[in-house]
């Protein structure tokens, strides 16, 4: 079937935590509009852009926009055809497309081949911030059902917010000093929260705590019923766990793939990430209780966020007699890689991965100065977007419009000391890409080091666009390239498109490059993504039809050949 949806993107005054600010809305909605669809569907999204003075552009996140299902897949041309890739539609303004500017429409178009939980967002300057994403459902066919039972299904959308709006966060992180946004004022449940209008310094006009827009979420079961609870991160900065009081919760799903269940009390998601957990209403039905979402990895003054698991048929706003449970210590990193390790494919559902791997590429994450300026950067190359995209670059063989010599594959570990700030002289800003071999193997190692204040490594969620990878393995410290590889899961790895790496420690992926296009690799988090912490991979290009001239329009690309 098609699923077509309008959209309008525009400005507007909303008040998710009380607090009145400008946000990002779709049909005036943050969330915006939830797209459902079944395996094999396609969606088309036709989105105005109303936000007058900015571009915009979406990714559909953990949508492969490339047809895996049959082993030869032909690549033809002739963008009008359901039947192949659209690598085109994948969303990123610079890399796959150039940005919609305002006032026009853009028409996006792709099949929807696997089931599972998936996200949209801008892919934009700072402008996911602001509230532009929502959730993409795809169910089984008729007919073929999920290896669990449930009696219902929920679904929310983590996410941090601040109220400084994305201008004022932008100009300080590119400006000398280092103006860094902080920590968020709120967390929001499903686009709610509820900040203290007491606080000093709040202008009372612009924060009113009993407007409804701020009214806890609440999510109402029925006693004795299960649930299938779909939750996504799309936060800024933060590393959440998610719990509800009294609950225990079964993870089934991770970013579209089964999971062999294990249960948790509290689920630990990075942004980026998609789960699907059961949960049973089994608790004393008399009450109501809290559904908690809290900050981890960072040492944050930002209050829990706070919604309601009411028990029909009570009040569902009356506030539950507990105190909120108080969730899992910030620093404590066990028992978030223990979750990690504990995520694995499904018995019956494991695609094990190649044995082997074609190539190996290391990608240190170091914070640097450059010229003065603060910035992330991946073996010392921190990034920068060229104007003209680059799939139309590669494609229409635009040389000059990105630096063509390809970025280091790997650090020199031996003379890299990941706990100590070494000074990073070396780091450069460049726009160059890793070409893949089409159809090869590629592993990659995420390596976390020091961050550039001393005694500080932060955790980074790794988001890859256009396919999922298998996760080989989580470690502590330094990456051995000889050890290691040989604890890697080749028995039950999960597939993911997002996974967490850990501070001074590394995360080990393995993909095949057989998705015909231009894809970002980077780290989930806004900010360090802004500040130049991403790579992107191009494979198998040359193989694709005619690009759609909508795509253009930018850059060196301003018309379609
Ligand atoms: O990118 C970041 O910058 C700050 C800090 O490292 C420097 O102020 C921080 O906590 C980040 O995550």
């Amino acid at each position: 079937a098609i699923r077509y949806h309008n959209w309008e993107v525009r400005y507007e005054y909303k008040s998710p935590d009380c607090y009145q600010k400008l946000v990002i809305t779709i049909n005036g909605q943050t969330p915006g509009p939830t797209i459902e669809a079944q395996q094999g569907d396609t969606i088309v999204v036709e989105l105005k852009n109303s936000l007058v003075t900015e571009n915009v552009a979406i990714h559909w996140h953990g949508i492969h926009q490339g047809l895996t299902w049959g082993k030869d897949r032909e690549v033809v041309s002739g963008f009008e055809c359901d039947q192949r890739g659209t690598p085109w539609f994948d969303g990123v303004a610079g890399v796959t497309q150039c940005p919609i500017v305002p006032g026009d429409t853009f028409v996006y178009k792709f099949v929807v081949d696997r089931p599972g939980t998936y996200l949209y967002h801008a892919h934009y300057g700072l402008q996911r911030v602001n509230g532009l994403f929502g959730m993409i459902q795809v169910s089984l066919p008729p007919g073929v059902s999920e290896p669990y039972t449930y009696d219902d299904e929920k679904s929310i959308i983590l996410t941090d917010w601040y109220h400084k709006s994305t201008f004022e966060q932008a100009t300080g992180l590119l400006s000398i000093p280092f103006g860094w946004v902080g920590e968020p004022q709120s967390l929001l449940i499903q686009g709610k929260g509820s900040f203290n209008c007491s606080t000093p310094g709040i202008e009372a006009k612009l924060c009113n705590a009993t407007n409804p827009e701020c009214s806890p979420y609440v999510m109402t079961v029925v006693p004795g019923k299960t649930y299938k609870l779909r939750i996504g991160s799309l936060t800024s900065l933060e590393a959440l766990s998610f719990e509800i009081e009294g609950h225990n919760m079964t993870v089934v799903e991770a970013d579209g793939s089964n999971v062999e269940p294990f249960v948790v009390k509290n689920l630990f998601i990075y942004s980026g990430e998609t789960y699907s957990v059961l949960i049973k209403a089994n608790q004393a039905p008399t009450r109501n209780y809290w559904i908690v979402s809290k900050v981890v990895a960072r040492n944050s003054t930002t209050p829990n966020g706070l919604a309601i698991f009411n028990y029909h048929p009570n009040n569902p706003t009356t506030s539950p007699p507990t105190v909120p449970p108080v969730g899992p210590a910030w620093n404590d990193v066990e028992p978030r890689l223990a979750q990690s390790q504990a995520t694995k494919a499904r018995q019956g559902y494991i695609t094990p991965p190649p044995e082997k791997s074609d190539r190996v590429i290391v990608l240190l994450n170091t914070q640097n100065k450059i010229n003065g300026y603060t910035r992330w950067s991946v073996n010392n190359v921190s990034f920068n977007l060229p104007n003209t995209p680059y799939l139309i670059a590669v494609k229409e063989k635009l040389h000059h419009v990105f630096n063509q010599s390809p970025p280091p594959n790997g650090y020199d570990h031996r003379h890299y000391d990941i706990f100590n700030p070494p000074t990073n002289p070396n780091a450069t800003t460049s726009t160059s890409i890793y070409k893949l071999q089409f159809d090869s193997t590629v592993d990659i190692v995420i390596q976390n080091a020091n961050a550039l204040p001393a005694n500080d490594s932060e955790t980074h969620p790794w988001h890859l666009h256009g396919h999922d990878f298998w996760v080989m393995g989580y470690g502590k410290g330094k990456f051995n390239i000889h050890k290691d590889p040989k604890k890697y899961n080749l028995v039950d790895p999960i597939l993911k498109n997002t996974v967490s790496v850990q501070p001074y420690g590394w995360t080990a992926l393995r993909f095949r490059a057989n998705n015909p296009g231009v894809w970002y690799f980077h780290c989930h988090i806004e900010y360090h993504l802004f500040l130049g912490m991403g790579v992107v991979f191009e494979e198998g290009v040359k193989k694709l039809g005619k690009l759609p001239p909508s795509i253009f329009g930018c850059g060196d690309a301003k018309v379609s050949p």
